[in-house]
C-alpha cells in the first residue's frame, strides 16, 4: 500500500525530477479520468502503454491509487495503478441477454474503501436475503461490511432486526439509525473518521443520499423527493464519484456499484456461512448432497434446530446463483485467476 500512504501523508511529489506524483482517481467517463492529488483536482489521460495490449491491462477506476505525471498547462498522464487493497466487480455482459452469453468479464468498478455500508429500511421491505447477498459481496471485496438499518422512526422494534441480523455473520458490525430524528447516528463516529473511504450499497429509495448528506453535514447529494422534479437526473456530468468531505471522510458513489450484481462471490460466501461449511465437514460422506443422505450434518442440524432451514436454503440460493456466473466466466479465467493470485498477496501484507 506504498502509493495510498504516500498519498495520505505527503500528496506531492514523490519523484520530482520525473514530475510523478502520486492522485487518486475519482472520477471515470469513458477514457477521461479526474484524480485527486496535492494540486488539487485535474484531468488525466492514461498514457499510451495501456492501450497496446487491449485485453489484459486493467484500467484505473474510482478510488483507485495511481502515479501522475502531472501537467499543470493541460491533461496529466496517469503511468501506472496501485494494486488494491479492495475492489468490488460487476458481471459485464457485453450486450449479449443474460442466460445467453458466451463472455462474461469482470469489470471492477470501484477500490480501496475501508468500510461499506449496506443500507436496509426497517419499513415495510425489509429482506433478510438481500442483506445476506450484500454481506457476501461485501467480504468477498475486502471491505468491513457495516449493515445500517434506516429509517428506525418508522419502527416499533429496531432492535429484534438487529438480532435477526446479527445472526448472518458475526463479521459484519449492524446497527439501526433514523436520520430524522438522529436515533442511533452517534453509532456511526466510529467509521466516519478522516482518511477512511465508505462506500454506500442498499436498493433505490433506502435514504443513502439522506445518509451521505447528515454524515458530510450538508446537501451534497440529492434526495428523491427533490430529484423527481429535476429532469436531467442524477447521474449527470457534473455528479462526482468519489468526494472527500471536509471532516477528510472520503464517499464513493458510483452509478454502478448501486446495481451490484453477483460476481464469483464463494470466498464471501463461505465467510458468510462458515457454519454451514464446517457442518460439511461432519457429514458421513464426503460427497454427500445434504439431502437424504444417512449421516449428513446438515440435515442433522436442521432437525436438532442449530441451522435454521431459511439459513440453509439462503446458502443453496446464492452459492446456485453463483455457480452460474463462475459457469459462464470460464472465457476470462485466466484473468480471474491472476486477479485471485493479487488478492491473495494483498492479505498477507
Ligand atoms: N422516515 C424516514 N424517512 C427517511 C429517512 N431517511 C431518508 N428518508 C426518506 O426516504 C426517501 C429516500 O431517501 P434517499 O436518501 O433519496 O434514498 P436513496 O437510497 O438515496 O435513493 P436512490 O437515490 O434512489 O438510490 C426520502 O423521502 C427521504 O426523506 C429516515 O431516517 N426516516
Ligand atoms: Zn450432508
Amino acid at each position: 500500500m506504498r502509493f495510498e500512504e504516500i498519498y495520505k501523508s505527503e500528496r506531492i511529489l514523490t519523484r520530482e525530477k520525473d514530475n510523478l506524483i502520486v492522485a487518486r482517481v475519482s472520477e471515470v467517463q469513458r477514457e477521461l479520468f479526474k484524480v485527486l492529488c496535492g494540486y488539487g483536482e485535474t484531468n488525466a489521460k492514461l498514457k499510451g502503454a495501456f492501450y497496446k495490449d487491449k485485453m489484459n491491462k486493467e484500467y484505473p477506476v474510482v478510488g483507485d491509487y495511481v502515479l501522475l505525471k502531472y501537467n499543470e498547462n493541460g491533461d496529466s498522464l496517469i503511468q501506472e495503478i496501485c494494486e488494491r487493497k479492495s475492489s468490488f466487480s460487476r458481471t459485464d455482459f457485453s450486450g449479449h441477454a443474460a442466460g445467453y452469453v458466451k463472455t462474461v468479464k469482470e469489470q471492477v468498478i470501484a477500490a480501496n474503501f475501508d468500510y461499506i455500508f449496506i443500507l436496509s429500511s426497517l419499513n415495510h421491505d425489509f429482506n433478510l436475503n438481500r442483506i445476506t447477498r450484500y454481506i457476501s459481496v461485501a467480504l468477498q471485496s475486502g471491505g468491513k461490511p457495516i449493515v445500517i438499518l434506516t429509517k428506525a422512526d418508522e419502527c416499533d422494534n429496531p432492535e429484534a432486526y438487529i438480532t435477526q441480523v446479527k445472526s448472518i455473520s458475526e463479521k459484519a458490525d449492524v446497527l439501526a439509525i433514523s436520520a430524522k430524528t438522529g436515533y442511533g447516528m452517534k453509532q456511526l463516529n466510529v467509521y466516519i473518521q478522516a482518511g477512511k473511504t465508505i462506500v454506500f450499497l442498499g436498493s433505490s429509495g433506502v435514504g443513502k443520499s439522506t445518509l451521505v448528506n447528515a454524515i458530510a453535514g450538508e446537501e451534497i447529494m440529492m434526495v428523491s423527493e427533490i430529484r423527481e422534479n429535476d429532469s436531467k437526473g442524477r447521474h449527470t456530468t457534473t455528479h462526482r464519484q468519489l468526494i472527500e468531505l471536509a471532516s477528510g471522510v472520503i464517499v464513493i458513489d458510483t452509478p454502478g456499484i448501486r446495481e451490484l450484481g453477483m460476481w464469483d462471490v464463494e470466498d464471501g460466501i463461505n465467510d458468510t456461512f462458515s457454519d454451514v461449511i464446517e457442518l460439511f465437514t461432519k457429514c458421513k460422506y464426503n460427497n454427500c448432497s445434504h439431502s437424504k443422505e444417512p449421516g449428513c450434518a446438515v440435515n442433522q442440524a436442521i432437525e436438532e434446530g442449530i441451522l435454521s432451514k431459511d439459513r440453509w436454503k439462503t446458502y443453496c440460493q446464492l452459492s446456485n446463483e453463483n455457480e452460474w456466473g463462475k459457469n459462464k466466466s470460464i472465457y476470462t479465467k485466466k484473468g480471474k485467476l491472476e486477479n485471485k493470485i493479487k488478492r491473495g498477496k494483498n492479505k498477507k501484507n
